[in-house]
């Protein structure tokens, strides 16, 4: 109801700001951990969250808008009391936001909103916490970020540039710190230079840059501590509540740490520094266990401190640019839309390959193997992404729930229908390239696979047939991740004898390269300019290097800025990580159980040939192989 009655300043917003609405639940916490404070709980059942972010030019309205939305939208109450006081607000700054039943509704909100502000901030003061009045009406925030982990790879590698680069391009609030949390013994300032040999100055404008990076590293600081001792997380909690100086705070924990911890770490940072005038959100980095049974026991485990509201699990394909755009193609050209079903598409694939093998990750890629870490979450989100129905709006609890109906209606992979591979050794070029199992860290005999082909199914009106095939390597010829979309013949073909044999070649390919060299193309068959008749396969090609020159924000920076946003659109909800879980966790069983050999194949190969038997076995050929 209240949706509708924002629609015309929500159509209006979209043209010009082009706006989002998002709703999330309100489920009240009950964890120590909640999504806030005490005095949250006590508000949570008179407010419902509903937010609405404007997506402007600059990330720092984006943030200001969002604080200020989030914080009133909670005004909401059960008398029946209008929702997003901050909205209208906000959408009032437009003078084209006449509408008479909005002014009314305008009128209406604010009485019965300023009570329930009233009311708020005097909760606030009740709740004993520093947060005054003041600092509510002013809209003073504060966010912590702790990178627990923080000596580790992924944190060196991707989570503080891609803290950085937020800063630079102005999406981090005015007031924000940075921990860095692990065992190792570090200062501050060796904190600031392990992490200052990576952050680039990649961002096209680059004035300024050093000073930024300066800047930005004064915001860091470290505290060293065990990941299971509650003290050392009360130590934490201390040097944060410093930084905030009684300010409202929000705290995000990225876990960049081995799964086995994820539990530690959430217990001790929830009941010893959560925040207790702001929002705390956990982002968890896979992999969320290794079958059903442990996964499902994660999320138990987890949600015995934190609500799932609060849980951001991380798969950071999901913040690639040419993955977010997999909907805007599908949804928003008349194109594409009619022809996305068995109709017109005879298969899909997925591909990844990675021209390197497991250097130095080769004790965790063991343990997990390519079809869990690459299959069972980057591949299967693309595909259930790839094959939603339309989701009733862009909110996230609607795309969510439309990939968890993909999902849970597919087939579970069965061992017929996925064949498995691992690199060995190889000499090219007077060079010599290590075997998986010349790994130190990887047993001499392991039946690991770093190389997986697999055929899936989607049961429903749509897809029913349609083979989905996936591919995923390690030590390959090459590095890249694309979806290649294989259409059906033109049925009485009027050119069909301008073509060879192979009428195979002649069908459309769509192709959606999501790295590297993003790119989009569509191979269709067209005439040779010139006085006969021949016919050849051309690309409408959209290469963003020519079309979009300004450089592509990390996939990381994407998600964190989601994280801190609140929005959970690209991150898994438990029930499709269960269903994804469910999909794949009978066939991994058993390749372990019937201790099934993987195929070897020389590193830097095209790998095993397993693949080509799998893929014609449903009347596939691998589109990246017939391209090279
Ligand atoms: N690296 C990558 O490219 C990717 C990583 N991931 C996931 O992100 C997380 C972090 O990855 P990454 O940085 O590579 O991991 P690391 O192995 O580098 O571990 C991160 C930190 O955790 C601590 N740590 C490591 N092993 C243990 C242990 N057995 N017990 C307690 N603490 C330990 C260490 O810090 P200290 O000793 O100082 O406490 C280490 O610096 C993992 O869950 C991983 O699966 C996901 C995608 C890609
Ligand atoms: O999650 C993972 O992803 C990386 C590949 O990520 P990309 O963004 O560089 O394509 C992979 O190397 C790693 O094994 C896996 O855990």
């Amino acid at each position: 109801m209240l949706e509708e009655q924002f629609d015309a300043p929500r159509q209006f917003c979209m043209a010009t700001h082009s706006m989002i609405i998002r709703s999330s639940s309100s489920s009240s916490p009950s964890s120590a951990f909640a999504d806030s404070s005490p005095l949250r709980e006590t508000l949570l059942p008179l407010f419902s969250i509903r937010s609405l972010t404007f997506q402007r030019k600059s990330c720092f309205s984006r943030l200001r808008l969002r604080f200020f939305a989030e914080k009133h939208s909670q005004l909401d109450s059960s008398n029946g009391c209008a929702t997003n006081f901050a909205s209208l607000q906000e959408c009032r700054l437009s003078p084209l936001v006449s509408n008479h039943n909005l002014l009314a509704l305008n009128v209406k909100l604010v009485l019965c909103c300023f009570v329930k502000f009233s009311k708020f901030v005097r909760l606030l003061s009740l709740a004993g916490e520093q947060v005054t009045e003041e600092h509510v009406t002013k809209g003073e925030s504060t966010l912590s970020i702790t990178v627990v982990g923080a000596s580790g790879d992924l944190a060196k590698k991707k989570i503080f540039p891609a803290l950085f680069a937020l800063y630079y391009e102005g999406c981090l609030p005015q007031d924000f710190s940075v921990f860095g949390y692990a065992r190792t013994k570090l200062t501050h300032d060796e904190l600031r230079e392990m992490i200052s040999g990576t952050l680039t100055c990649r961002i096209d404008q680059r004035e300024n840059c050093v000073d930024k990076m300066d800047q930005f590293l004064k915001r860091c600081f470290y505290h060293s501590g065990q990941y299971n001792s509650e003290e050392d997380f009360a130590e934490l909690n201390t040097k944060l509540k410093e930084k905030e100086a009684g300010k409202l705070s929000n705290r995000l924990y990225y876990l960049s740490i081995p799964p086995n911890i994820f539990v530690d770490v959430v217990r001790c940072a929830s009941l010893r520094a959560s925040s207790v005038s702001g929002w705390t959100r956990i982002i968890v980095e896979k992999p969320f266990g290794r079958d059903s049974e442990s996964s499902g026991e994660l999320t138990r485990c987890l949600k015995q401190y934190l609500t799932e509201e609060q849980i951001f699990r991380i798969d950071h394909y999901l913040g690639k640019e040419l993955v977010e755009n997999l909907s805007v193609l599908r949804f928003s050209n008349l194109v594409f839309e009619p022809l996305w079903s068995r109709n017109y598409i005879r298969n899909v694939q997925l591909i990844f390959s990675e021209d390197f093998g497991t250097e130095g990750r080769g004790g965790y890629f063991d343990q997990y193997g390519i079809i869990r870490d690459i299959m069972q979450n980057h591949l299967l989100q693309i595909l259930a992404l790839f094959a939603m129905e339309t989701p009733v709006s862009l909110d996230a609890e609607d795309i969510r729930s439309e990939k968890v109906k993909v999902l849970r209606s597919m087939k579970p992979l069965l061992l017929e229908n996925v064949i498995v591979g691992q690199y060995k050794e190889h000499s090219k070029g007077g060079k010599a390239y290590p075997g998986y199992t010349d790994d130190p860290t990887v047993p001499n005999h392991s039946l690991t696979p770093t190389f997986a082909a697999a055929a899936m199914f989607i049961n429903n009106a749509r897809w029913d047939g349609v083979p989905f095939l996936m591919k995923a390597g390690k030590a390959l010829h090459t590095r890249g991740a694309e979806i290649r979309v294989q259409f059906r013949h033109v049925p009485g073909n009027l050119y069909k004898k301008n073509f060879a044999t192979d009428l195979d070649k002649t069908t459309n390919e769509l192709v959606i390269r999501v790295q590297p060299d993003e790119g989009i193309y569509l191979r269709i068959n067209n005439k040779v300019p010139g006085l006969g008749m021949r016919l050849d396969r051309s690309d409408l090609n959209l290469l963003y290097r020519s079309r979009y020159p300004r450089e592509i924000p990390d996939a990381y920076e994407r998600l964190l800025l989601d994280a801190i946003e609140g929005e959970r659109r690209l991150f898994i909800r438990s029930d499709e990580l269960d269903a994804a879980w469910d999909l794949f966790t009978p066939a991994l069983k058993e390749l372990e159980q019937k201790k099934i050999i993987p195929e070897l194949y020389p590193y830097g190969s095209r790998g095993p040939v397993g693949a080509h038997y799998l893929a014609s076995k449903y009347n596939v050929r691998w589109g990246d192989l017939e391209d090279a």
